[in-house]
């Protein structure tokens, strides 16, 4: 048996998207809400009783979500085309920093269209 952990954040972002339907509107500079998931898996250690303190999580969310609110997109280095799945990548390699093997899933999300991204290990 493993526990997971979650903690879910959110960003508001512009960007651009090169594609090959709805090519205007998406070349046009126009922002979303990102809704993001990370989530932990392992055994909680013996004296803590946790397998990350959430607390922990939330400062590394939080350095990590300033670097995408608020921000056009196409400008944060190291993303790429601003894509879900790129978004996804993004999060992963910064948690898996500091998290390693614990790192189970990073999901993103966009509520407004129902579209939805999900990294797995
Ligand atoms: N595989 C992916 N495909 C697309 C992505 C993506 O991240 N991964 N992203 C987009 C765009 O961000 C696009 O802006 C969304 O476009 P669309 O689904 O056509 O919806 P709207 O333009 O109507 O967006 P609203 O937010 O609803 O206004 C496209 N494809
Ligand atoms: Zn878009």
């Amino acid at each position: 048996m493993k526990y997971e952990l979650s903690q879910r954040f959110y960003f508001e972002a512009a960007h651009t998207l090169r594609r090959t339907v709805d090519v205007e509107p998406s070349l046009r500079i126009h922002g979303h809400t990102y809704i993001a998931e990370v989530t932990l898996a392992g055994q909680p250690a013996a004296d803590s009783g946790m397998v990350v303190d959430l607390g922990h999580l939330r400062r590394a969310i939080e350095t990590l979500r300033l670097e995408l609110d608020h921000r056009l997109l196409d400008e944060v280095h190291g993303l790429g085309p601003a894509t879900l799945e790129n978004l996804c990548a993004y999060i992963w390699r910064a948690m898996e920093l500091l998290y390693s093997s614990k790192l189970a899933r990073v999901e993103v999300r966009r509520e407004a269209s129902g579209d939805a991204c999900r990294l797995v290990r």
